[in-house]
Formats: C-alpha cells, structure tokens, sequence
C-alpha cells in the first residue's frame, strides 16, 4: 500500500480528510505543496478514494461557490514538522497592543489570530489620508476583474461587483507613504507588493468567497506565478465608514471584519510552511447602506513587476 510509504502524521491526515469527505482534488495540491512527491500522492489518493475522476463525478454541488466553500473548508491543513519550508511570508509586527512606525504613525491591534494569522491594526492612516486616497482614485475606477482560472485573463465576474483603480508602486506620496508603512509594519519588501488597489462598493457591491492566492492547479495560476511567485499575505486597508454591511467575512473561521477607516486588515494567505491555506477563504460581504471604499495590496513571495 502507498499509504505506508507515508509519514505517520500523513497517514492521519489522509484518513482524516477522506473520513471529512474531503475530494481528491482538494488533497492532492496540499499534499504536493505540503512537500510529498506528486506520484506517491496520486497513487495514495486512488487508493483511498478510487480515480480522481470518480472522485469529480460523485460530488454534487449546486453552485460554484457552494463548491469552493465545500472543499477548501474541510481540507485540514497538512501535518506540521514534515518536509521543509516552502517560502517564507510577511513577519508581521507582533509586540504589545500599540506600535509606532518610524514616520510616527502609531497603530493599535484590535485583532489577532494565530491560525490562520488574521491581524486587524488601526490608524494606518488618518482620516485625512483615508479622504485623500479615496479621491485620488476616483477618477480611475473601473469595473473590477477576477482571474480567470484557465486561461488567467483578467474579466469582470458577477461574484465582484465593485469599481476599482489601479495604482503603480510609489506612483503618488501618499501611495508610496502607505507601501512604506506596510513595509515596515509587516516586515516585508515593497519591491514585493502588487499596486495598491482602491475598491468602491456601491449598496449591493460584494466580492463573493475567494483565495487570493493562486491555485497551483489551474492552468491561469502559471502566467500569475511566474512573476512573483505566489501571493503570502493580503492587506485590506478601510477606507470609508461604512453605514451598515460591507464587512470582510471569513466563513470557515466564523470571522467578520467590520470596516473602521484607517485601519488595515492583514491576513497571510500561506500557512507557517508557505503552504496555500484554504481556511483564508473570504469575502466582501454586500454593502447594505452607504458606500465602502477600500484599498487592497496583495504582498508577492518574490520580487514582483
Ligand atoms: O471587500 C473586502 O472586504 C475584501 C476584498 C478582497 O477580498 C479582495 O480585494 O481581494
Ligand atoms: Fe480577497
């Protein structure tokens, strides 16, 4: 049996998520992520589970979210202690409940979560700035994309419907403030963020459950992965006071984050071992009154653009 060929954590892990229900599909890129051989994998997986393809068929799911939530919510983690580091993420600035930046900027934890690592840090900018923000980017918002998993394309989807403009790195001094900030905050290069993002939401506006990171399985990840490499963490700054709704929910955490302008929400989209974490699903729940502008940085493995 391949299965004895595994680690003791493996082999319960196997059991377990097959006993969850958990499909082939879902274990295997944890398994190869997680470090395990991709043939070893496979031959365990059909052995438990029958082909992948049966697998596919016997899974019933009414929608392509009730999908995402059904899968990637049950996949346990992979066993800890086994295999190496695969890449390393943001260092997030941990020690006592207020920190001071060295341009004076002083922020306080509201929010910590060690697994996944969920931080929420206010008074990354001042009203001010949130003002500022929002109006440089008024003028460029327009209809948020989604990556296409196949071909990797950018396009408009009905599961975001928020407005959104695109800043380069440093391209203005309030950007560039931010990025430095973010920086030193989370311990991170600059040289390793994608350009700030600002998102509006209109009453109704959402972005349905999602990874940000890049699924190793689609053939649209390649193109994104190449430059960069994957995305390890995830900056939502809040840019407006929301009258009611719009927060960012975690549904398999039982987490939702309600916008407080100023304050940014951190969250590493890899576990401890650099590995995808399907419990970072999340989503911009709808906005039910009033207007939730935000700005979105996602933070790179490497070196990005
Ligand atoms: O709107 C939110 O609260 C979350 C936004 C988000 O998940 C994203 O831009 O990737
Ligand atoms: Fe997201």
């Amino acid at each position: 049996m391949s299965l004895e060929q595994l680690s003791p954590e493996w082999r319960a892990w196997v059991r377990e998520n097959v006993a969850r229900g958990c499909s082939a599909e879902s274990m295997l890129p944890m398994m190869v992520q997680g470090g395990l051989p991709r043939a070893l994998s496979e031959r365990v997986l059909r052995e438990v589970h029958g082909a992948p393809a049966e697998a596919a068929a016997n899974t019933t799911l009414q929608s392509a979210q009730a999908s995402l939530l059904a899968e990637h919510a049950q996949a346990a983690r992979p066993p800890a202690g086994e295999g190496q580091v695969l890449r390393a993420r943001p260092r997030p600035r941990l020690s006592g409940n207020r920190l001071r930046l060295s341009d004076g900027c002083e922020l306080r934890v509201s929010v910590q979560l060690e697994h996944p690592q969920v931080l929420v840090y206010e008074g990354l900018l001042n009203p001010e700035e949130c003002r500022d923000m929002i109006a440089l980017a008024e003028t460029r918002l327009t209809r948020s994309t989604v990556v296409d998993e196949q071909l990797g394309e950018a396009r408009p989807h009905e599961h975001r419907t928020s407005a959104g403009g695109f800043f380069q790195r440093g391209e203005h001094p309030l950007v560039a403030r931010l990025e430095a900030r973010l920086a030193e905050l989370l311990d991170w290069p600059v040289e390793n963020g994608e350009g700030l993002q600002v998102l509006r939401y209109g009453v109704g506006g959402e972005y349905r459950a999602h990874f940000d990171w890049f699924n190793p399985e689609h053939p649209g990840s390649e193109r994104h992965l190449r430059t960069g490499g994957q995305r390890v963490g995830t900056c939502v700054i809040y840019l407006s006071d929301v009258e009611d709704g719009g927060g960012t929910r975690f549904p398999s955490l039982g987490l939702e984050i309600r916008p407080k302008p100023g304050a940014v929400l951190y969250f590493a989209d890899v576990d401890e071992r650099g590995v995808e974490d399907p419990s970072t699903l999340h989503a911009g729940v709808p906005v039910l009154a009033g207007v939730k502008y935000i700005a979105t940085k996602w933070l790179r493995e490497r070196r990005y653009g």
